[in-house]
Order: structure tokens, then C-alpha cells, then sequence
């Protein structure tokens, strides 16, 4: 895949993750009368269809997560969408490391809850069968998957490496 397609993907999820965050993610941390009643419904449909307790019941971990969301990550999406439709910034570098290897982390304990968790039937129903759970985590993985290869990018790839300071041995051998 060229640079630039990587980057466009970059640029679709951060910009995808915005709305996603705040109309529907933060439904899980703050008080129920913050939102309308068709984000509400929104987020019931999807937590039926896609049989997604955590978002309707989150066990305090959950919660602990989708706060991080909203004060470590979100500030991050808008800065990181204009940086990946621009292209070739190299000052996201860094920022784009801390943030992946973060949001990685946290998927781990999250796809291993949908794979293993006894769920109860009630309230709301979990995933049972093998079906439903890998339907789940096709829902999540992307989450894990696209910072992972944004990793991978801003380690490997020239356009995203990290010019030698002025000064330096380095920057006077490639003189
Ligand atoms: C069908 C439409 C309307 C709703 C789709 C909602 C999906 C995309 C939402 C529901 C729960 C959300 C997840 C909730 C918690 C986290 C942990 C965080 O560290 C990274 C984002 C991540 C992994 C969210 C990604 C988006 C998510 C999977």
C-alpha cells in the first residue's frame, strides 16, 4: 500500500472516530439526560443487534477506558485527521506512537472479555454462541488493527523517520 492510501486511511478513521466518540461511546460514562432520545435509541439498536452489553451495562474497567477516550484520545482525533489529509507531517510522529500503542492496550483486555466472558442473558444480552462473539469483535478489532499498522508506519516508514538533529555526527555525514 502506498504512503498516501495509508495515510487516507488514517485521516477516514480518526475523522469517523469524532462523531463516534461523542454521540455514542461517552453514552456509556455520562448521564442519560445529556443525550436525545435518537442516540439513544441509536445506541440501544446497536447494542441489541450487535449484542454489546458493555455499552448499556459497562463494568467499571469499560468505563475506565471510555474515560480515557474522551480525555487522552479525543483531544487527539481532530489534530491527527488534519495531519493525515495533509500528509507527510512529521510531527505526528510521536504523538501518533503514544496514541496507538495506548488505544492497542486497551483493546486487549476488551477483545478477551467478548472471547471469554461467561455473559448473563439479563439485563441486556451478551454474545453466546461462538457467532455472536466473533461478530462482536469484528466491531472492535478495526480499533485494534488500524493503530497497530498506524504503529508500524510511523516506525517504518522514511516519510514518517526522524531527520538526525542539525549538530549532529549523523547530520554532518550525510553532508
Ligand atoms: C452502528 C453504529 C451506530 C454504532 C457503532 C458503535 C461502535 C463503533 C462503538 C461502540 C463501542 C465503541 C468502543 C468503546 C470503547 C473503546 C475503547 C477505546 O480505548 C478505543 C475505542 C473503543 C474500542 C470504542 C470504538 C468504537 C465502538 C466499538
Amino acid at each position: 500500500m502506498s504512503i498516501r492510501a495509508l495515510e487516507l486511511l488514517f485521516f477516514l478513521y480518526f475523522a469517523s472516530h469524532i462523531p463516534i466518540t461523542l454521540f455514542i461511546d461517552l453514552q456509556a460514562l455520562l448521564p442519560e439526560h445529556v443525550y436525545p432520545q435518537q442516540l439513544k435509541d441509536l445506541l440501544r439498536w446497536y447494542a441489541d443487534e450487535f449484542k454489546d452489553p458493555m455499552m448499556l451495562d459497562p463494568p467499571e474497567w469499560f468505563k475506565s477506558f471510555v474515560f480515557c477516550e474522551a480525555v487522552v484520545q479525543m483531544p487527539f482525533f481532530p489534530i491527527a485527521a488534519y495531519a493525515f489529509l495533509k500528509g507527510g507531517c512529521r510531527w505526528i510522529r510521536t504523538p501518533a506512537i503514544v496514541y496507538s500503542t495506548h488505544v492497542a492496550t486497551t483493546l486487549l483486555p476488551i477483545l478477551s472479555h467478548i472471547l471469554f466472558h461467561q455473559f448473563p442473558e439479563k439485563p441486556h444480552p451478551g454474545p453466546q454462541s461462538q457467532r455472536e462473539r466473533w461478530l462482536l469483535v469484528s466491531i472492535y478489532a478495526p480499533y485494534l488493527l488500524v493503530p497497530m499498522l498506524l504503529l508500524l508506519t510511523m516506525l517504518l516508514s522514511s516519510t514518517y523517520s526522524p531527520r538526525p538533529a542539525a549538530g549532529s555526527a549523523r547530520a554532518k555525514k550525510k553532508r
